[in-house]
């Protein structure tokens, strides 16, 4: 296999460590057109449908990209950002966000990092944000899903991506990943920080009354958790610390699953039919929080803030409250900058690389030679 050819070599180029964020993937556009080619990236992904290859490409190809373009091209132009300073897709828009604040935060700090971002489906395209952090000097590279809990339809696609990129490279920079952070205290604190700021301004459910906070998780099908995928047990896991961090007692918050996709069954209880039940009893609120979305989305803002209000308002429920994800909360910056500082360990982020050092001796010398 021909290997792709090697940015110029440039002598004494100090080699720089860069962070990469990544997230799922969002069309270019609310339209049919960008919409269907986004969703034929995404869900041609062997890791995102596992049914066999031949009937998938006929499922897709006829029934659903025709469909569902069209209809999520008007769902996405629901939610699409038109504000001066924030235009696109909110997803992007806000890992963009992301990655500025934690560049801007580890500079700060005194370290010498690159951060960048990149979508694992659409642009700014994983290859294409490796190959630029290679043409400025990228010799180690971390590599950060933004995806708390561990899914193989989500962070290991992100990697297979990643190490297809370095497959194809001859001069190969370190590579390092982040598995997941479902766990993590700061990411724990900032999901805890973001509801009670919430509540601070908007008050709380009557949790006496039967009020209830509802985390709602991104589904994945059932047989991923029978086939070993451990996303399942780390959403439950999130949602128990996150409940004790608020000091709730476990029946006043519920853990669900959202965004059900095609027709077998995915991980129960799902987010909608518990709308509907609650607002049926009478129940005078609700929150919802998604902390397994760090940046708000489409399943986030139409889905939940959307669709989720209308299904409980219409069932017979009294306030509906949408608590908006982690996006550039400062405690999330931090959160990430602890995480990323603790996966760097050992890499060089202040210092220039020796050989880099020896190259700028060696041309000061000649320079002083030539005076
Ligand atoms: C947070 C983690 C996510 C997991 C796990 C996940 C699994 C998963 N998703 C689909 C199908 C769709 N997801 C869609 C949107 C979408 N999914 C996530 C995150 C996870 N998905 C995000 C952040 C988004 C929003 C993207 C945006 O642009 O805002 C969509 C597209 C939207 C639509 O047409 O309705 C589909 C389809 C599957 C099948 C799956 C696991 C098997
Ligand atoms: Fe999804
Ligand atoms: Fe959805």
């Amino acid at each position: 296999m021909p290997f792709l050819p090697e940015p110029p070599f440039q002598h004494g180029q100090v080699s720089k460590t860069a962070v990469l964020l990544i997230n799922l993937g969002t069309p270019d556009a609310p339209t049919p057109q960008a919409v269907r080619r986004y969703l034929k990236q995404f869900l041609s992904d062997p890791r995102v449908v596992e049914i066999p290859r031949a009937l998938w490409s006929v499922i897709l190809n006829v029934i659903i990209l025709p469909f569902r373009s069209r209809a999520s091209a008007e769902k996405y132009e629901s939610v699409w950002l038109r504000e001066a300073n924030m235009t696109g897709s909110p997803l992007l828009v806000h890992t963009e966000r992301q990655a500025h604040a934690l560049q801007q935060h580890l500079t700060a700090a005194g370290h010498e990092v690159t951060v960048a971002c990149a979508m694992r489906y659409g642009n700014p395209s994983i290859p294409s944000v490796i190959h630029a952090l290679r043409r400025q000097g990228a010799e180690r590279i971390l590599v950060l899903p933004l995806y708390p809990q561990y899914s193989g339809t989500t962070t290991a696609t992100a990697f297979d991506a990643v190490t297809e990129v370095f497959s194809a490279m001859r001069n190969q920079p370190e590579l390092r990943a982040v598995k997941h952070f479902h766990d993590h205290p700061g990411y724990i604190e900032a999901l805890r920080d973001r509801v009670l700021e919430y509540w601070k301004r908007h008050g709380r459910p009557d949790f006496g009354a039967g009020g209830k906070l509802l985390l709602s998780f991104h589904g994945v099908p059932r047989r991923t958790l029978e086939l070993g995928d451990p996303y399942h047990c780390e959403c439950l896991k999130t949602g128990r610390l996150l409940g004790e961090a608020l000091g709730l007692e476990p029946g006043q918050y519920l853990i669900t699953f959202q965004s059900r996709f095609g027709k077998a069954e995915w991980l129960q209880p799902y987010t909608a039919p518990t709308l509907v039940e609650l607002g049926r009893v009478g129940t005078g609120r609700v929150d919802v929080f998604c902390p397994g979305f760090v940046a708000d989305c489409l399943e986030t803002l139409e889905e939940i803030a959307m669709e989720g209000r209308e299904e409980f308002r219409h069932a017979g429920g009294g306030d509906f409250h949408f608590i908006p994800c982690l996006n550039d909360a400062p405690s999330w910056i931090a959160a990430l900058a602890d995480l990323t500082l603790t996966h760097l360990q050992g890499w060089p982020l202040s210092e220039p690389h020796p050989h880099a050092l020896e190259a700028q001796r060696s041309r000061a010398q000649a320079r002083g030679a030539a005076a």
